[in-house]
Parts: C-alpha cells; structure tokens; sequence
C-alpha cells in the first residue's frame, strides 16, 4: 500500500495563533492562549502536558471537529478552520484520520463492516483495500469479529484500522495508547510510526513517556501556550 499523497518534508499541518475559549456555568476557560505549530509529512510529534493544559481541544480543533475562537487551522494546503461544517467534514474525510482512546468502533458491527463503513465515506481513490490494511494491523484473523469480542489491544488496532481507511496524510490520536499495557502500546506505536514512514504527518496527544520516546519531537502545551 502507497497511497499517501504528501512528501515527506510538505508541510500537511499548520495552526496559527489558535484560541479556544469554553464558557460553562459561568466560568471562562482559555483552552488555548495563541497556539501556533506546523507538522511535515513524515514527522511523528506528541503533544505532552498536565491535564487540562488543552492537548485535546488542540486536537479536536486541528480535526475540524471544533472551531478555534481565534487563529486558523490549515490541513493538507486548505483552510479547514472558519468553513462550514459540510467542508470541514469533506476535508477530514479526505485527509485526516482521528483516533481516540475508545468509542472509535461501532458495537454493532465487525471490525472489517467498521472499517468499510468509513470506506464508503471516502472518494474511491483514496480507499485503502480493507483485507492489505487489517493484515498490516494484524487484525485479519479478527476482521470478522465484533468489538465486544476484542482484547485491549486488538480493538486500540481496529480503532486505528477505521482512522486510516480513508489514507490520511494526518493521523490525530488522543491518548490512543492509554489504558493498553506496554506490548499493545509499543504494537500500536509501531503502527503510527509506519504510516509516518509512507509520508503523513502524525499528530499524539499523550502522557506517555513511550509516546514522547517514540516522537520526532515534542509540542509541550501548558495552560493553553507551547512551552
Ligand atoms: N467543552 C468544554 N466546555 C468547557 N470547558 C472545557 C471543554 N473542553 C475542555 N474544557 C476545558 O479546557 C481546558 C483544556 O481541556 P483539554 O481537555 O483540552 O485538556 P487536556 O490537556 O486534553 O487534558 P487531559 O490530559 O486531562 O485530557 C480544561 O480546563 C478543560 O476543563
């Protein structure tokens, strides 16, 4: 499989002073203070910090799943920020593969009907065959499977097998390898450095150290800012 349309070296992410602000109950939260980063296709960078220091709400505003206050979000050379909901979905069905620590799998359907059900989302060209992704995850044997029947560690690869069905050149994961012991953690890693190494961009957001180890480098946030 190479289908990746970026170079290594592109650069497929860039944000620009981002702010988020959260107002609930009457409390006023500056999720994110001027966030600015850009990422190239073929790097690999986590994205560390304290709780509540806005790893997730960077990740879900550079998906387009939600909206910077301020700032502007930019993803494989289109504005994905400031654009109606239908575009920004486009956009992410075309370039971006989320991943989250669970509830990335319907329960009702098999890992393969998982992944194809996000094929059908895609336009043909960047459809990846299901059975060459599910063997490079090692999920063939599972590819039948419901989530339910899953181990820790297969369904954190199926979770990861729906986010690279449409061939996206940017792979955002918050906290994928959270609650998996070291083995699946190094496995799903490997996995994220090896769709690095095709040319996308991969964004983790993590407190683990093996996240950090793993990284080309580090975007460490506190209180909203880049360090
Ligand atoms: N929908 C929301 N409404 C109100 N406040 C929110 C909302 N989402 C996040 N926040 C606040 O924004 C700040 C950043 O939260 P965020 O979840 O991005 O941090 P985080 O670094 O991902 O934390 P963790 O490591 O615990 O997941 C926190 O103070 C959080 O309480």
């Amino acid at each position: 499989m190479d289908l990746v349309t970026v170079d290594p070296g592109d650069e497929v992410v860039t944000a620009v002073e981002l702010y988020r602000f959260y107002r609930a109950a009457g409390e006023e939260t500056l999720a994110l203070r001027g966030v600015s980063l850009r990422v190239c296709g073929g790097e690999m960078v986590a994205v560390a910090g304290p709780s509540g220091s806005g790893k997730s709400t960077l990740l879900a505003c550079l998906a387009g799943l939600d909206e910077p206050d301020g700032g502007m979000v930019r993803v494989h050379g289109e504005a994905l920020s400031h654009r109606p909901e239908t575009v920004r979905a486009r956009l992410r069905a075309d370039h971006i593969g989320v991943l989250f620590q669970q509830d990335n799998l319907v329960e009702h359907l098999t890992v393969a009907q998982n992944v194809r059900l996000v094929r059908r989302l895609v336009a043909p060209a960047r459809r990846v065959p299901v059975p060459a992704l599910l063997s490079r995850l090692g999920l063939a044997a599972v590819a039948d499977s419901y989530p339910s029947s899953l181990s820790g560690g297969e369904t954190a690869r199926a979770g990861l097998a729906v986010a690279l069905a449409n061939d996206p050149a940017v792979v955002l994961a918050d906290e994928p390898t959270g609650e998996l012991d070291p083995a699946s953690e190094h496995a799903v890693l490997e996995l994220l450095r090896a769709w690095c190494r095709r040319g996308a961009a991969v964004l983790v957001a993590s407190h683990s150290p093996a996240v950090r180890a793993r990284a080309d480098r580090v975007i460490e946030l506190v209180d909203g800012r880049v360090l």
